[in-house]
């Protein structure tokens, strides 16, 4: 269990991407992640060049270092809007970062699940998933190694020439999605996903809700 769980901001918004795009989430940013120091002047050289998210630091709406996993529990259950004796029943809760599984642990999914949360998860995959995650989406990238080949959601960011969607259409997920790469290129991106998609239907185009809607 980690000392302390750092947390760049807990939000109540919709899940923006994949499969359950469009449903409503409570997420949990933890700061951090190994594949980029979320520094500009770092990101060149980064194994994941291309994010779109700022996860350096404790400072966020609702983040923080909580001390416990009763305590990050309890403020992720303060932004559920329907609450009935200390619990959030059919809550959802999306745990994302940064790479939360470098914080998440059996102990918070617990508490989570004591609180009635469903919890999902968003990785980058290159770390194993402790037990209890109710939704797995694996976003691979091209320069880190990819650990986790099961799961729910496959959500691959396109195009990364260095990994192409063939590489991963054998893994054991559920569903397998192209996201285009944000970006000044994100038209570009979404036509050339578009036409894979057409071309190798196994594949679902999966557009940022969040960011049409202007939302966090
Ligand atoms: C910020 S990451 C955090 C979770 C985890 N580190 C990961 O990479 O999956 C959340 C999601 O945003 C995706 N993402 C990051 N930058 C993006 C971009 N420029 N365009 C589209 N999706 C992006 C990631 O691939 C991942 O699916
Ligand atoms: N609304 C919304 N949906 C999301 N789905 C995945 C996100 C992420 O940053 O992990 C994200 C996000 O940042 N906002
Ligand atoms: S692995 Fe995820 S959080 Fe880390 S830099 Fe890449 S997209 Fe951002
Ligand atoms: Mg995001």
């Amino acid at each position: 269990m980690p000392s302390v769980y750092q947390v760049k901001e807990v939000f109540y918004t919709l899940q923006g991407e994949g499969a359950r795009s469009g449903r409503a989430a409570v997420f949990c940013r933890f700061a951090g992640c190994n594949l980029w120091s979320g520094l500009e002047r770092d990101r060149a050289t980064a194994r994941c060049d291309f994010c779109d998210t700022d996860f350096r630091g404790t400072d966020g709406p609702g983040g923080g270092r909580f001390e416990s996993a009763e305590a990050l529990a309890e403020q992720i259950l303060r932004q559920w809007p329907r609450r009935e004796k200390g619990r959030a029943d059919g809550g959802y809760v999306v745990c994302t970062g940064g790479e939360p599984l470098l914080q998440l642990d059996a102990a918070l999914i617990e508490a989570l699940h004591a609180r009635g949360f469903e919890v999902a998860v968003e990785t980058n995959g290159t770390q194993p998933a402790p037990p209890g995650i109710d939704w797995l989406c694996v976003s691979p990238k091209a320069n880190a190694p990819l650990v986790i080949e099961t799961g729910d959601e496959l959500k691959l960011i396109f195009p990364q020439p260095a990994a192409p969607p063939e590489r991963f259409a054998q893994l054991d997920f559920a569903e397998f999605l192209l996201q285009p790469m944000d970006g000044p290129r994100l038209a570009e991106h979404t036509r050339q996903a578009l036409a894979y998609c057409q071309t190798h239907p196994q594949w679902r185009l999966g557009l940022q809700l969040h960011k049409l809607l202007g939302i966090p």
